[in-house]
């Protein structure tokens, strides 16, 4: 039974070591109930050792994690309900696509919607009757999906959900996604794509060293989208020296500014008589870190409580 205004997700003061390494430290996350929460970081940052203590696996050493409102160690039924996609699934491998979902089934006894299961087989144009063997790194992460889609659970974690899925398949996976929520699901998605973020979440949780180190809505993202452009150039251009974030050295020029500035600055290059000009979007983690710094501070800044 779903408890209204408990939250889909809450995880306070988490910390989980292995031996001497502590992975996440101190770590607290709330995902609220109907909403999408965008789980992002760098290699490392401890990302899916968290959402490991989310799913029972690991026992947290301090703190507190709760699924829907229960202790997913204390209560492990708690998990039927929840639709799990790991960054590293292990499916038997003699078994086909559809024996799997069979399978699955039976261990979380939770019935699968199959009308929603055989939708998904399509629209993720899956063949089930292959042996997962048979299937490329893209297709076993379809069954993951569409096991973890078609029972309709009430919270969603998905752990790197489309690597290895091309783009017409992303957007299957973030319709299914939006329909999910559409329908009062709530969705913890670790991703390092930065448009399957922005279509999708409607908050995002930034995670360095174990720690969260931002935490704010998506829409916050647009307003502070970072660029960096690089170029060979043979001194730094004079209306660019002294601007923080140049880095220059042996000719290659580097430099991370504001999306509006871009065009300013790729006319001061080419003036300069740069040369190979690169200009890319910088990753949610670099636009985010960019930002904050290495810690949560300020008043526009919402850490995670
Ligand atoms: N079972 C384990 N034993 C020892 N160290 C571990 C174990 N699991 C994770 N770690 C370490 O904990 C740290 C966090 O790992 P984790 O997999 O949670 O990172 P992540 O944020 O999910 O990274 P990625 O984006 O690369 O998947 C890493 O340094 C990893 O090597």
């Amino acid at each position: 039974m779903r408890v209204m205004n408990t939250p889909a997700v809450q995880v306070q003061n988490l910390s989980l070591s292995f031996g001497s390494f502590t992975a996440v430290n101190g770590l607290s996350l709330t995902v609220e109930q109907g909403s999408i929460h965008g789980f992002l970081g760098p290699n490392g940052a401890g990302k899916s050792t968290t959402i490991r203590a989310l799913i029972g696996v690991l026992k947290p050493q301090t703190g507190s994690v709760a699924i829907l409102g229960q202790d997913p160690v204390a209560h492990p039924d708690v998990l039927r309900r929840v639709g799990y996609v790991p960054g590293d699934a292990t499916l038997w491998d003699n078994l086909t696509g559809a024996e799997v979902f069979r399978a699955l089934e039976s261990l979380r006894k939770t019935p699968s919607n199959r009308a929603l299961e055989n939708e998904l087989i399509d629209a993720f144009q899956l063949d089930p009757s292959k042996k997962i063997r048979e299937y490329s790194t893209g297709n076993r992460r379809k069954v993951s999906l569409i096991a973890a889609l078609s029972h309709e659970p009430e919270l969603l974690i998905v752990d790197e959900p489309t690597a290895g899925l091309d783009p017409i398949m992303e957007q299957v996976f973030v319709t299914y996604v939006r329909k999910a929520r559409t329908n009062g699901a709530s969705v913890l998605l670790s991703s390092h794509i930065l448009s399957e973020v922005e279509q999708l979440c409607d908050y995002v949780t930034v995670l360095k060293e174990g720690r969260a180190v931002a935490s704010n809505e998506v829409s916050y993202l647009r307003k502070i989208s970072a660029h960096r452009i690089t170029a060979t150039i043979p001194a730094v251009p004079q209306h660019l020296a002294g601007r923080g974030e140049v880095d220059f050295d042996a000719g290659h020029l580097s430099i991370t500014c504001d999306a509006s500035e871009v065009p300013d600055i790729l006319r001061i290059i080419i003036d300069a008589g740069g040369q190979d000009i690169i200009s890319t979007a910088a990753s949610l983690e670099e636009i985010f870190l960019r930002h904050y710094g290495e810690t949560v501070s300020g008043s526009e800044s919402k850490a995670s409580q």
